[in-house]
């Protein structure tokens, strides 16, 4: 669904922020991307959704250039800083996405949707009036209204209420079941853990491990520990334990 080849990216000259970065996403696959703060996600994210242009290498959606219109419109993309248009109400937002996404919308699955996210009282309430939580999840509302994408999902999940998270770890399930795909950022190596299928750990905006969750697991590792090796924990440790 998703072929990302050989991407190279700076901001400026003197700072590759992204080296290299190739992977491809499955239908019916949920990836998950972490790495430590800059390392590189948003930048590949911001990519792949055509907010940054590509600088080197290339990005395939359903073997089309990524920023063909043709193809945009097979990538939801929730965003971490839930940037929302605040004059809509929650209801005329999810009214908006159905409409771009060409899906008619579909009453009994807002009805449930809303109800999951303890949005249901709030739908006619405008965005501004949304507090931080509300706004993510009005977008994970509106990504699951439309069927057979691939969602991109930046931090969203950070902020969200336990019922709301729960939730949305079964509407993945689902989601996949039914042929869509995810790649979902976050820093929750937990959650990752529990719903990630397959994980891609960037550092240095370099891919340090791609791989299954279950073959991590299956070396007696977590990811946690991975993360340790990755900021050699031992000698930081070391250090505060001296001059601390
Ligand atoms: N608009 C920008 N101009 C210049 N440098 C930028 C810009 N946006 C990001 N960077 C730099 O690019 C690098 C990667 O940033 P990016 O936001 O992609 O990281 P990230 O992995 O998503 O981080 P975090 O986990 O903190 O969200 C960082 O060094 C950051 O300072």
């Amino acid at each position: 669904m998703l072929n990302v080849q050989n991407i190279v990216y700076f901001y400026d000259k003197k700072n590759t922020v992204l080296n290299n970065v190739s992977f491809n996403l499955n239908k019916g696959e949920l990836l998950t991307i972490a790495g430590p703060n800059g390392s590189g996600k948003t930048t590949l994210i911001k990519l792949i959704v055509d907010l940054l242009k590509i600088q080197e290498g290339s990005i395939f959606i359903n073997k089309s250039f990524h920023d063909n219109p043709s193809v945009k419109k097979e990538i939801i993309y929730l965003s971490s800083e839930d940037f929302l248009p605040d004059f809509l109400t929650g209801k005329e937002y999810i009214e908006m996405i159905c409409d771009f996404y060409d899906t008619p919308l579909d009453k009994e699955k807002l009805f449930r949707l809303v109800d999951y996210y303890s949005l249901d009282s709030k739908l006619d309430q405008l965005i501004e009036n949304y507090s931080h939580g509300m706004r993510k999840k009005i977008q994970l509302v509106s990504a699951f209204m439309i069927n057979n994408k691939i969602i991109i999902i930046d931090e969203t999940l950070n902020g969200i209420d336990v019922e709301a998270k729960e939730a949305t770890k079964l509407l993945f399930e689902q989601y996949k079941r039914r042929g869509g795909s995810i790649i979902m950022c976050t820093h929750d190596l937990e959650l990752v853990e529990e719903i990630g299928y397959r994980v891609l750990l960037i550092n240095n905006g370099v891919i340090y491990i791609d791989d299954l969750i279950e073959n991590i697991l299956k070396t007696g590792s977590n990811l946690t520990n991975v993360f340790k090796e990755l900021i050699d924990y031992e000698g930081m440790k070391n250090e505060i334990e001296k001059y601390f």
